[in-house]
């Protein structure tokens, strides 16, 4: 890229802007994340492309993360995120990890057909409340059903005011209704189970452009190494998609806000109950239960909700059991090398 880029149409915005000293108003070049590798980094500014090598002194970063560099092209500074997607890693590896930053809104896309489910949504939704971006429910396969507005309404009853809106993803009149989301600056993400057209949605909201890159993708996945796919896309209407594996594999951990953010009125309810660690279960003075017995309250709702909160625990758990036995393991690493120091300092 040699033309210059207008920072907006990067996601620049006055969130960021208002971070900048009067001197690095002067002098520094923002600059955001592309990739993020073990040894360096491609950050893309108003002059184009650069690749960044990392240093020990230097924070951990992120695909979309905003950071000043100087007039040569040395890392300043990170500047503060607006939203950050973190997450457990996979397998039995319990350290989090950073997936994306700076994402406005997460489109969180669930099937009509087949993959309909409100504790999915929910817990999706979690996610996304907790990294603090705006969640916005895109119901795929619309066109595959007779009349989608009965999921749109299920689903509006569950969450009231979390937006919702039916699409069939290969089309790109259908699409129109996300526009209002796609706005200059604006970067989006999409999550949702496997099959139920992320790469669809994607692919008609990039344009041309994205499938080419769909198709060096997918040569990559039978053993070639030209990762030449972006993590960070221009959209045909504006905004930037960002599109990185890790948003796919995302679980659910240190989410307790998320979970009550998009649980509200059970968060509510439950601030009410006699005892502060009330389980909704049979404890007497629980507001929760009053109100499923009043019909105010599902039982469905409340059963994602702990579900949620649960695994929530769980995961959250493994992960500080896992940076105290980190810590423990350091401290005996320690000792034993202090240890055999004076075992040879007697020795000699
Ligand atoms: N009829 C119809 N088919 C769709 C729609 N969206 C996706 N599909 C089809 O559903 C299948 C799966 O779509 P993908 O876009 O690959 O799903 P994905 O979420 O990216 O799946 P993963 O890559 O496994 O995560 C494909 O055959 C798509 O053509 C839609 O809105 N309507
Ligand atoms: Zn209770």
């Amino acid at each position: 890229m040699s033309d210059l880029v207008p920072l907006a149409s990067l996601g620049w915005q006055p969130f960021f802007q208002q971070q900048l000293t009067l001197d690095e108003w002067d002098s520094a070049v923002p600059a955001r994340v592309l990739e993020y590798h073990r040894s360096e980094m491609r950050v893309l500014s108003e002059q184009g492309e650069t690749v960044i090598p990392l240093q020990h002194a230097m924070p951990k970063m992120v695909v979309g993360d905003w950071l000043l560099l100087d007039e040569a092209q040395v890392f300043q500074r990170l500047l503060e995120r607006k939203t950050l997607f973190q997450r457990k890693a996979a397998g039995t590896e319990v350290r989090s990890q950073l997936i994306a930053a700076n994402v406005d809104t997460a489109f969180i896309v669930c099937s009509i057909n087949d993959d309909f489910n409100l504790n999915r949504i929910e817990r999706y939704l979690a996610l996304v409340n907790e990294a603090g971006a705006e969640p916005v429910l895109v119901l795929s396969k619309a066109d595959l059903v007779e009349d989608p507005t009965q999921w749109v309404r299920e689903v509006q009853q569950a969450n009231p005011g979390v937006m919702v809106e039916s699409v069939n993803g290969l089309s790109k009149e259908s699409l129109a209704a996300l526009a209002p989301w796609m706005a200059e600056g604006a970067t989006i993400a999409v999550l949702g189970s496997s099959g139920v057209g992320k790469s669809t949605l994607i692919n008609t909201l990039a344009g041309k452009e994205r499938q080419l890159t769909g198709a060096i993708r997918d040569d990559d996945s039978k053993g070639r190494h030209t990762t030449t796919s972006r993590s960070l896309l221009p959209l045909e209407q504006g905004g930037l998609m960002l599109d990185t594996p890790g948003m796919r594999e995302i679980q659910l951990a240190n989410s307790e806000s998320g979970i009550d953010t998009t649980f509200a009125e059970i968060a509510e309810l439950a601030r009410q109950c006699r005892f502060s660690d009330c389980l909704h279960q049979s404890e007497p003075g629980c507001e929760v239960r009053r109100a499923i017995e009043r019909g105010e309250l599902d039982e469905r709702r409340l059963e994602s909700y702990l579900k949620l909160r649960r695994e929530d625990a769980f995961n959250s758990a493994s992960l500080a059991e896992r940076r105290s036995a980190d810590k423990a393991l350091g401290k005996f690493y320690k000792r034993t090398l202090s240890e055999s120091g004076k075992l040879k300092g007697r020795d000699s």
